[in-house]
């Protein structure tokens, strides 16, 4: 049996589920159930609080587990990333009042609210920097209004959080995060299933497959737009000089390919999603 941590709650949780159903696996019947055991697939699930998910795969208790790239350096925990799974991407930065801070070095001697202390901490470290950390566990962009900090380093995706506070983010990103598969090394073959059926499901859900009809002599600049993901399927049509094509193509370019296939000729132009995958 793999045993595999998942976020019960938080930004994750959702999505977590979901890939791990398109994925095959059973789910939780309800949001309290604790441990799931899917013995089919050879695997239990575990569902803890996302931060302390890295801390039981790192401990060895649970062999693999899914949380925060930013969640997983901040633990300190000896698990390490196997790969991202493209959802919950957000950056890490320091923020402050609108023009009071310019860069990092700005932040020498004062007091900076944080979720993730032992990140900022690091990487302050890294810069030469001394500051002041004061841990809180969220909603971190009020921490200067009210003030018990002068500047905030937290997650930022579309930054309204910061603007409704009247903050604004300085400096280099401290860390580009995303939600990412976490291992011990235990269970090798275990771990090898998992990540391959979250693979396919990754292809799924990012590409589409485009099947088209051209004139064989533009095939050569229909292919220059749209490579596939290995190569493109030709195949003969019944119409003499003409080939039917299928590739698999990244779905946000979908319609930028589609108008640049009409433009070199290709007509019967089909979209189709791909249910599973595995490549
Ligand atoms: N707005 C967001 N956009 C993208 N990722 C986010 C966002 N907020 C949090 N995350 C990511 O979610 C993970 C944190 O999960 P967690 O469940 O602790 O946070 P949360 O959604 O803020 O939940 P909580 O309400 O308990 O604080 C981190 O990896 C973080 O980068
Ligand atoms: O850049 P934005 O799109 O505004 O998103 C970023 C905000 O989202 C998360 O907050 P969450 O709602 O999880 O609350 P929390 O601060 O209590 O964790 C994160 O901690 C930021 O505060
Ligand atoms: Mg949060």
């Amino acid at each position: 049996m793999l045993k595999i941590a998942v976020p019960n709650k938080g930004s994750l949780a959702e999505t977590a589920a979901w890939m791990l159903d398109e994925a095959g696996y059973r789910g939780r019947r309800d949001g309290k159930e604790l441990i799931v055991v899917d013995a089919r697939n050879e695997v239990e699930f575990f569902f803890l609080r996302p931060r302390d998910i890295a801390t039981y795969v790192g401990s060895g208790a649970l062999d693999v587990g899914i949380t925060g790239r930013d969640l997983l350096l901040d633990s300190g925990s000896d698990a390490v990333e196997v790969e991202g799974l493209g959802f919950a991407r957000s950056t890490f930065r320091f923020a402050g009042p609108a023009g009071r801070f310019q860069s990092a070095a700005d932040l020498q001697g004062v007091r900076i609210a944080s979720s993730y202390t032992l990140l900022v901490e690091q990487h302050l470290a890294q810069h030469g920097i001394t500051a002041e950390l004061v841990r809180l566990d969220g909603a971190v962009e009020s921490s200067v209004r009210l003030g018990v900090a002068d500047a905030v380093a937290d997650v930022v995706e579309t930054g309204a959080t910061l603007r409704a506070q009247g903050l604004e983010v300085f400096g280099e990103p401290i860390l580009t995060s995303e939600a990412v598969l976490i291992s011990n090394g235990q269970n090798p073959a275990g771990l090898s299933r998992l990540k391959r059926r979250l693979d396919g499901v990754m292809v799924a859900r990012d590409y589409v497959l485009v099947d088209y009809d051209i004139d064989r002599s533009r095939l050569d600049a229909a292919i220059g737009i749209a490579r596939g993901f290995e190569s493109a399927t030709v195949s003969p049509l019944q119409r003499e000089g003409w080939v039917a094509v299928r590739v698999m193509v990244r779905r946000d370019d979908t319609n930028q390919i589609m108008d640049a296939l009409d433009d070199v000729g290709a007509t019967a132009i089909i979209v189709s999603r791909i249910h599973a995958a595995r490549l």
